[in-house]
């Protein structure tokens, strides 16, 4: 069976009320599961599909580069887009009876005359809210409208983007959503750089140096974990960053763990966030303390 790639919200609706009619009236209706992606799919999205066919009985990936969450129109231009591949190695999963990839172009999630921005307050302010201008509405939009459009029971994110986990679940609870939001894992490289997109644009120099980021957090999560003062860690775990090679620090805070709200002192469920400049690149990473 080949994978279904729909590209409007009509398609994709037939398809889904095929799915809850395909159940015997006798049986609970099918779970259905959403994965939203940008594409370039790597390991890391392919564990949140994997996670989300162990999970629900049919499975949409969502594949759009959404231009509204973008505040770097350099960073826009350059994102990857491998919609073929990512088919493929969607298609290789070997479950395209329960699976379909719906990727739809800007003009169908953006018709001519769109005004509605759904903009979460709070959770969405500092780390990469402060930033990255305008980026968690573009998100909180189009993450509104894929819930809409696909009606799924549950969704899957993954912990790397551990703020737009947070935005999305204050969302999903502030607009009586009735989907389940599931955070995923950050899923690493051997050598403990979080998987992402942006990874391939850096240099073999610079890719060698990344993973000092998500050293320089496991280490200072540890030491604050076992009572080190906070302020000196996180200077401490900056000071390591930049000296492997990083540009710059953008921010490197540590944050309560569910509603982000800044901590002087880890003392309830934390996080330690940051985001740092490598060969023009910018990556995040984040640690549980
Ligand atoms: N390493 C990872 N581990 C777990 N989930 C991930 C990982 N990388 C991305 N995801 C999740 O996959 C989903 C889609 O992310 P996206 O398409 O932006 O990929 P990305 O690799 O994060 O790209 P980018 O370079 O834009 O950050 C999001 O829920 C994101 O958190
Ligand atoms: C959730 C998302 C697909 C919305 O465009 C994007 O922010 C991403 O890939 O993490
Ligand atoms: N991975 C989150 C999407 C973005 O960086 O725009």
């Amino acid at each position: 069976m080949t994978l279904a790639i729909l590209r409007d919200v009509a398609s994709l609706r037939a398809r889904i009320s095929a799915w809850r009619r395909a159940a015997p009236a006798s049986t609970i209706a099918p779970t259905i599961a959403v994965v939203p992606t940008m594409g370039a799919l790597h390991d890391g999205h392919l564990a949140l599909v994997r996670s989300a066919l162990a999970q629900a009985d049919r499975v949409v990936v969502t594949l759009f580069v959404n231009p509204r969450q973008f505040n770097d129109a350099g960073d826009l231009a350059r994102y990857p887009r491998t919609e073929a591949s990512d088919a493929a190695t969607l298609a290789a999963l070997g479950a395209a009876d329960r699976l379909v990839l719906y990727a739809p172009d800007a003009a169908t999630m953006y018709p001519p005359g769109f005004a509605t921005t759904v903009s979460v307050a709070g959770v969405s302010e500092g780390l990469c809210g402060a930033h990255r201008p305008g980026h968690f509405d573009g998100v909180a939009t189009v993450v509104a409208k894929l819930f809409v459009q696909t009606g799924a029971d549950l969704a899957i994110f993954g912990e790397k983007d551990f703020q737009q986990l947070q935005v999305i679940r204050r969302m999903a609870r502030d607009l009586d959503l009735p989907v389940r939001i599931l955070g995923h894992p950050t899923v690493r490289e051997a050598d403990g750089l979080a998987m992402s997109s942006r990874n391939a644009r850096l240099s073999p120099a610079a890719r060698a140096i990344a993973p000092a980021l998500a050293r320089a957090l496991a280490d200072a999560a540890a030491r604050l974990r076992a009572g080190a003062p906070a302020p000196a860690t996180l200077a401490d775990a900056t000071e390591a960053i930049t000296a492997s090679g990083f540009e710059r620090v953008e921010y490197l805070e540590l944050r309560s763990a569910d509603d982000l709200a800044p901590l002087a002192t880890p003392d309830r469920p934390s996080r330690l966030l940051a985001a740092a400049w490598l060969d023009g690149v910018r990556l995040i990473d984040n640690f549980a303390v």
